[in-house]
């Protein structure tokens, strides 16, 4: 039975779009910074300091982070959230203030980052205007998202909703506390600048609780959520378990809010700290693989769909880099093991399976499931054109990861050994000397997975060039 009404997927297709563009900027962003550590003179110093590798980084895991992975969620969080509460999103006029206002806060970071203005909080660099104005987007977001919530025509909310709504309010609650900070106006007000709230050892504290959460709400929540609507549609299955599902969500987000020490072990931070961050680390594992596990098993009895559904692998390839990265994660938690991988390239590619094996592979998952429903198609013009793109990828990320973590060890062996005299056995410059080989392997990883993004967007045009956009009807509820 269907109703008149229909759902309202114009903020949905305007932030699928987006996430594919902010994919590609940030992801060749990523490029070229990888390339300029093999290479220097891609700095570009005679042009100025505005392409340096310090500016550009930031830049980086802003594009990636908030406005391609941002994007993906505001894509698929609205509409999951209206297709599961079967009922039009709330407060159109808000949902198209959220689209326009985070594509101005993209802006306004792809401009001040490489200016040079930056708070110095890591995945918080942007100053305090620009964080005024992601506080009144994600206000919006809250409305729009809880406010469908309650108008929702079944009384149970699906679980991807759980998630979704986690991550929302978990963001708002890092966002607003992390950057709480003193503007300055020295230079006048074209020339933001802030000083933060906190001091010292705190600040380090509140910035790591921030960090860490970030990834668990922002880069795992958000995600789950996509995760719990996407694999079971594109399986054709139900979720493998939903107690399970139930389980792991609360265990989820209690454990990750202790876990943040972890990011400052053999610091001035007390030591019990670290010690409890380290321990609820190792915790962390058991809710990161229930849901890993739940993902996957929503397969059982749909395995042989594995075979020829490149959806379905993106998907599943995702879920299998979560389980990785939320193992290695517990184990670089452990002090002793923390004291080889801190400050070497074994951190970057534990970030980069986590980031590119998770994060990247569900949303263009999903995003593959999403674009052509939101344009009255069946399916992307080309499935092979998805397959060549999963393997690419695929193959590009374990070029990534596998030379990161094989520099990684051999800086942490480096900077640690010594000569029976007790003088370090080498110079720093010696594993620098030595990382080049790996730095390049990491260009030419990335490379691919650029690529492979590169056939999405063709894909993505052919698909919804000279199509209409279409609102599918609002369904009532199966048991209404
Ligand atoms: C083509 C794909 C990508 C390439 C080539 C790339 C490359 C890089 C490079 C070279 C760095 C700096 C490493 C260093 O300072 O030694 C970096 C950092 C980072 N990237 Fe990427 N990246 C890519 C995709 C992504 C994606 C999709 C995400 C997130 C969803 C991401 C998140 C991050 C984060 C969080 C950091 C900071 C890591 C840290 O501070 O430990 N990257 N990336
Ligand atoms: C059980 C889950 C996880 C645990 C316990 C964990 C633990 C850790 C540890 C111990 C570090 C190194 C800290 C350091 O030495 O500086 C780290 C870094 C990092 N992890 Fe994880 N991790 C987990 C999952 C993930 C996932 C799934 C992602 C991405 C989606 C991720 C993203 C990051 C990032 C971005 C950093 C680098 C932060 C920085 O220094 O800039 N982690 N994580
Ligand atoms: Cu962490």
């Amino acid at each position: 039975m269907q109703t008149e009404a229909t759902y309202n997927y114009k903020v949905v297709r305007q932030f699928a779009i987006m996430a594919v563009v902010w994919g590609i900027v940030g992801m060749l962003v990523g490029v070229l910074i990888a390339a300029q550590l093999v290479w220097p003179q891609l700095n570009f110093p005679q042009l100025g300091e505005w392409f340096h590798f310090g500016r550009l980084r930031p830049l980086h895991t802003n594009a990636v982070i908030f406005a391609f992975g941002g994007s993906a969620l505001f894509a698929t969080s609205y509409y999951v959230v209206q297709r599961t509460c079967h009922t039009r999103l709330f407060a159109p006029g808000l949902a198209a203030f959220t689209f326009w206002g985070w594509q101005l806060v993209i802006v306004l970071a792809a401009l001040s980052l490489p200016l040079g203005f930056t708070s110095g909080k890591e995945y918080a660099e942007l100053e305090w205007p620009i964080d005024i104005l992601i506080t009144l987007v994600w206000v919006a977001y809250a409305v729009v998202f809880f406010g469908t919530i309650a108008q929702r025509k079944v009384s149970h909310i699906y679980v991807a909703n759980w998630f979704y709504g986690a991550f929302i309010i978990a963001v708002a609650l890092l966002h607003v506390v992390n950057s709480m900070a003193m503007p300055v106006f020295e230079a006048g007000i074209l020339t933001p600048k802030s000083y933060s709230a906190y001091a010292g050892a705190q600040d380090a504290m509140v910035q790591w609780w921030y960090g860490h959460n970030a990834v668990g709400f922002f880069l795992t929540a958000g995600f789950l959520g996509m995760m719990y609507y996407f694999v079971p549609k594109q399986a054709g299955r139900p979720v493998y378990s939903y107690r399970l599902s139930v389980v792991h969500f609360w265990a989820l987000i209690f454990t990750y809010m202790w876990a943040g020490p972890h990011h400052l072990h053999y610091t001035a931070l007390p030591d019990w700290t670290q010690s409890l961050g380290m321990i609820f680390s190792l915790i962390l594992l058991a809710p990161s693989w229930g849901g890993m596990i739940n993902g996957i098993m929503t397969l059982s009895g749909a395995w042989h769909k594995l075979r020829d559904d490149p959806i379905l692998k993106f998907l599943i390839v995702s879920l299998s880099f979560y389980g990785m990265s939320t193992f290695e994660g517990p184990m670089m938690s452990v002090k002793t093991v923390n004291a080889l991988s801190h400050y070497t390239d074994w951190t970057v590619g534990h970030v980069h399976s986590g980031a590119l094996g998770w994060v990247a592979m569900v949303s263009i998952g999903s995003l593959y499931y999403l674009i052509p429903r939101l344009y009255g198609k069946v399916e992307m013009y080309s499935r092979d054109l998805v397959t060549a793109h999963f393997w690419i990828a695929t193959i590009g990320i374990v070029l990534y990861i596998a030379s990161m973590w094989i520099s990684g060890v051999m800086q942490g062996l480096m900077w640690r050994a010594t000569n029976v005299d007790g003088t370090l056995t080498y110079a720093f410059v010696e594993s620098v000397k030595a990382s080049y080989p790996f730095w390049t392997i990491r260009v030419l990883g990335g490379l691919l997975f650029l690529v492979g993004m590169l056939l999405m967007a063709y894909n993505v045009f052919k698909t919804v060039a000279g199509a209409k956009p279409v609102d599918a009807p609002v369904l009532a509820p199966a048991h209404a």
